[in-house]
């Protein structure tokens, strides 16, 4: 029998809780998750400071840790295109075959919708505290940031400086307004 596959697309700067126990809830329903980390050429601004190579480190860390099975993901970096409706054809050309897509973003579920694929829009967890804007934000205000994130990120964080990293990107993003 054919597997099924959904796939799963974020940016993950960095990856956090939310993230886990979304991926918890899709492999309930699908044999394999694919886990696109989204715009891969972005690094090193304050809303994407961290590398895809970086953000691939915190993934397959945390899943590790996490104890899911190796053989029932992918992890794959991918770029952002200029042309929204070639994007889906670009997802396609980087993935196994997948027929379920899980977003929360309205333009990709469009977009993916369009071209005939199942869409399910996944649960948002404790979301005022889990998102990617709330850890950064707290990274650069001193805050427990820590709290909101797996193990993993916080070791690969650590281990580049991310932390001093971000406060930097904010004196020079302040400084260039
Ligand atoms: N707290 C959460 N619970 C469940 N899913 C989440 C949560 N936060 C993000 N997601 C899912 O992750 C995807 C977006 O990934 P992304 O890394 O951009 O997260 P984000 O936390 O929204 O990031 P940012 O705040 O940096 O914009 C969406 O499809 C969204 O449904
Ligand atoms: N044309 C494109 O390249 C295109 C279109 C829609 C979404 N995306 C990317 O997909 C990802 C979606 O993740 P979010 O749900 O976190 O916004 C982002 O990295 C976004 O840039 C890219």
């Amino acid at each position: 029998m054919n597997k099924v596959r959904g796939i799963f697309i974020g940016r993950m700067q960095p990856v956090h809780n939310g993230h886990m126990q979304i991926i918890d809830k899709i492999l309930e329903e699908v044999d394999e998750i694919i886990i696109g980390i989204g715009s891969a050429q972005l690094s090193h601004s304050l809303k994407n400071p961290f590398t895809a190579g970086e953000r691939v480190v915190m993934l397959n860390q945390a899943l590790a840790e996490r104890g899911v099975d190796p053989s029932r993901y992918y992890i794959i970096p991918m770029q952002d295109i200029n042309f929204n409706a070639l994007w889906v054809s670009h997802v396609k050309m980087l993935t196994p075959p997948f027929s379920i897509i899980y977003s929360g973003n309205q333009l990709v579920k469009q977009l993916f919708s369009e071209e005939g694929f199942e869409v399910r829009q996944p649960p948002l967890y404790d979301r005022l505290r889990l998102s990617g804007t709330e850890v950064r934000t707290r990274m650069i205000e001193g805050g427990n940031w820590e709290e909101l994130v797996p193990n993993a990120t916080i070791n690969l964080i650590n281990e580049i400086n991310g932390d001093e990293r971000i406060k930097n990107l904010s004196i020079r993003e302040i400084s260039e307004i």
